[in-house]
């Protein structure tokens, strides 16, 4: 079984998602003479493998684990490969691993003479529901998550289910964090399947993940095909931003965390102060808010988070990118599906449902 998810930028794209699409990788790095395939050390042999079955010189580029890889020292390391391998603009790089290896690979490539051709093999549910679409790319900086970047579609994306079969448990969780957002944000059916089969959701090959993964590729896709700058919000009207949901605090735990914290673990705390807060400023009912707890505590992620940091974290949003000029930018829901824009909310209002989620 393979499907075909389309994003319909200025530059359209298919994403493949089934069983063994990765085979269509030679075709996807279109005849280049070089190609790089930047992935972490779990993935070497897969990444061996692949490199065999190409028609082209092949540089491996094993990178750090995790949040590590995305650095500016890890980014100047690859930009030197390149250099010293003679990589010209009709070479390829090719992403093989979870978000944060296809958010580097991405940036190499966007960066690399100014770009060229990028193919991304997300091996994560996360990577591949979320990260491996819609051509954001980038690195962290101590002051904060994602701060660095660019705007670089991949030419494909190959999300093949088979790599899901070695992810340890708590990054399927992770993934299942960016579908239950996409879930609340655009589709009802989603949340269905978080409500009725959450096992089968923590299970690689069930159908239910696969027809989740499905869907919330559609979600992405169809946003990102919409805006893909990121420019369109403007009042109740939410473009791109809207796939933002719950990141304003997760991104400032993450970095509070100095990015040891899964990121979908974190969107998970940050989707919970994301539905109290629209409650709290009149929007949400209590039941949405319950329902946010159950969706995504069914699967085990984590719901709640320290006491006594808010200052901490407050200050750390201030570099948050939905932020213009001094003032904060939530985006929230009335109800699955219904987002709107809170603009500068009343810092009281803001510290006690902080409050709230430490409970
Ligand atoms: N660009 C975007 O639109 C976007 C969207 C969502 C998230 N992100 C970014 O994605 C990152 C998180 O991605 P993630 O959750 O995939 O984390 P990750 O990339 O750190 O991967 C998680 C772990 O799984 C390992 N791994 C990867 N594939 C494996 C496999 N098939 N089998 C066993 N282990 C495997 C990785 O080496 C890593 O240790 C964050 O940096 C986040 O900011 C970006
Ligand atoms: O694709 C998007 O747009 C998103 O916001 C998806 C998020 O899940 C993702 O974590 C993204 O990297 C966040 O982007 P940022 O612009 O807030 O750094
Ligand atoms: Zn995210």
């Amino acid at each position: 079984m393979s499907q075909v998810v389309r994003v319909n930028t200025a530059s359209p794209y298919d994403v493949a998602v089934g069983h063994g699409v990765v085979a269509g990788l030679g075709e996807a790095v279109g005849g280049a003479a070089k190609v790089a395939i930047l992935h972490p050390k779990v993935l070497r042999e897969r990444a061996a493998e692949l490199a065999a079955g190409l028609d082209a010189e092949v540089t491996l580029i094993q990178l750090p684990k995790g949040e590590k890889a995305k650095t500016t020292r890890v980014l100047d390391g690859c930009w030197q490969v390149l250099a010293d391998e003679g990589f010209t603009r009709s070479d390829a790089v090719v992403g093989l691993g979870g978000g944060a290896t296809t958010d580097l690979a991405g940036f190499v490539a966007g960066t690399w003479l100014r770009g060229v051709r990028y193919v991304s093999v997300p091996t994560t549910l996360l990577a591949m529901v979320d990260a491996a679409v819609g051509g954001k790319t980038g690195i962290n900086l101590k002051a904060g998550k994602n701060l660095v970047g660019a705007f670089w579609e991949p030419k494909a994306v190959l999300a093949d289910l088979d790599f899901l079969t070695s992810l340890p448990v708590d990054d399927l969780r992770g993934g299942l964090a960016e579908m239950a957002k996409h879930g609340f944000i655009a589709d009802e059916r989603t949340l269905e399947l978080f409500e009725t089969a959450p096992d089968a959701l923590l299970r690689a090959g069930s159908d239910e993940l696969t027809e989740a993964v499905v869907r919330s590729m559609e979600v992405k896709a169809s946003v990102v095909s919409g805006d893909l700058r990121e420019r369109t919000s403007v009042g109740d009207a939410v473009g791109r931003e809207l796939l933002n949901y719950g990141h304003t605090l997760a991104h400032a735990i993450e970095r509070r965390e100095r990015y040891t914290m899964p990121h979908g673990h974190a969107v998970s705390i940050g989707s919970q102060f994301a539905a109290l807060l629209s409650a709290n400023l009149g929007h949400a009912d209590a039941a949405f808010v319950e329902r946010h707890r159950s969706v995504f505590g069914g699967v085990g992620l984590p719901l709640t988070y320290e006491a006594g940091v808010w200052d901490e974290l407050r200050a750390t949003m201030n570099l948050d990118k939905k932020s213009r000029g001094g003032s904060l930018r939530f985006v929230l829901l009335d109800d699955v599906a219904r987002p709107f824009i809170a603009e500068a909310p009343d810092e009281g209002v803001l510290a006690d449902t902080y409050d709230q989620l430490t409970r």
